[in-house]
């Protein structure tokens, strides 16, 4: 379990994260999303004590990050994987690891295996390794110390479509095994397909937290009919906000809503349908995209 509460910090007179608190449950993969800069990495490198920050707190497994005696064995921690040691061995990278977490040297083997880097490029030095293998890196040091608990900081990043495969059924069996956790993307597409619960973060702010369910309820319905323009002042006029996407009309709301005022107006539908991945993602976009704009969804939506 990851607990964080109220937490801020301050820049100079920026809040690059800014009074933000979720839970991450065991058990669940959750996703944290949020565009370039909102403030993802700074929120993870205070949860794991590498920043301290402004007001707030942060706890995993019930205690500061800092706290927590032999973090390696309770919290695995991949934070920028391109910042590893250039100089090491990968092999070297995982027996450093192993030694100060008091591990078994059998350890390093399991990991190399479990992320699919094989004996050569173990020994190769990390400073001529591709970004993915950097990452497959990164996830094996992570789970070295077979902790309860995952913080990844875009971990699919550089990784190629199989890898990113790899990556996600890793992730699914450690949470249906019981761990916690919370993976980082500035894409909703890189997350939604393993993702149970959904945290996204603009300019700082949280401004949208729930199961993925709940989430897609929330994008709404699509629903096209023979004539769209007239079909959305009803929906208007029944107080209802209406996009026109590419997809048919974007409605606030249920199916059921959309169909009984269709009934009423004797409109002909040629499609209703709740809205899917792409108006969630289309979504998603509207949140983060202003701060005026992100408040009125926020309390409009929740
Ligand atoms: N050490 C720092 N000093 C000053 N500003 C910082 C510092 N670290 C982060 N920021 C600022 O805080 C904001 C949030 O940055 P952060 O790296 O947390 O975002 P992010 O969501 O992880 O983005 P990305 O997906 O690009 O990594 C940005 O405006 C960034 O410029």
């Amino acid at each position: 379990m990851i607990e964080v509460e109220n937490l801020t910090k301050r820049y100079g007179g920026h809040a690059a994260v800014d009074d933000v608190s979720f839970v991450v449950r065991p058990g669940q993969v959750t996703g944290f999303l949020g565009p370039n800069g909102a403030g993802k990495s700074t929120c993870m490198r205070m949860m794991t004590g590498l920043t301290p920050p402004t007001s707030g707190t942060a706890t995993v497994l019930g205690r500061p990050y800092a706290a927590l005696p032999n973090p390696g064995r309770h919290v695995g921690v991949l934070l920028d994987a391109g910042a590893q040691h250039s100089g090491r061995t990968g092999r070297e990278v995982l027996s450093l690891g192993a030694t100060l977490m008091g591990l078994d040297r059998s350890r390093v083997e399991e990991m190399l295996a479990l992320v699919g880097l094989t004996a050569k490029e173990a020994d190769r030095r990390v400073g001529g390794y591709s970004l993915g293998m950097r990452q497959r890196l990164g996830i094996a040091h992570a789970l070295l110390g077979d902790p309860q608990v995952l913080i990844l900081d875009e971990p699919a990043n550089g990784l190629d479509p199989a890898g990113i495969r790899w990556m996600r059924s890793l992730l699914r069996g450690y949470a249906d095994d019981g761990g916690t956790v919370l993976l980082s993307s500035h894409l909703l597409h890189e997350i939604e397909v393993v993702a149970d619960e959904l945290v996204v973060i603009g300019r700082g702010r949280i401004v949208a937290a729930g199961s993925k369910a709940e989430l897609m309820r929330a994008a709404g319905t699509v629903v096209r009919t023979t004539d769209d323009a007239a079909f959305a002042g009803h929906l208007r006029g029944a107080g209802l906000s209406v996009e026109q996407t590419a997809g048919g009309l974007l409605v606030d709301t249920d199916a059921e809503t959309v169909g009984k005022i269709a009934a009423t107006h004797a409109v002909v539908l040629t499609e209703l349908r709740a809205a899917d991945a792409g108006s969630l993602e289309e979504m998603f976009l509207q949140l983060t995209a202003s701060d005026a704009r992100e408040g009125w969804r926020h309390e409009h939506r929740r």
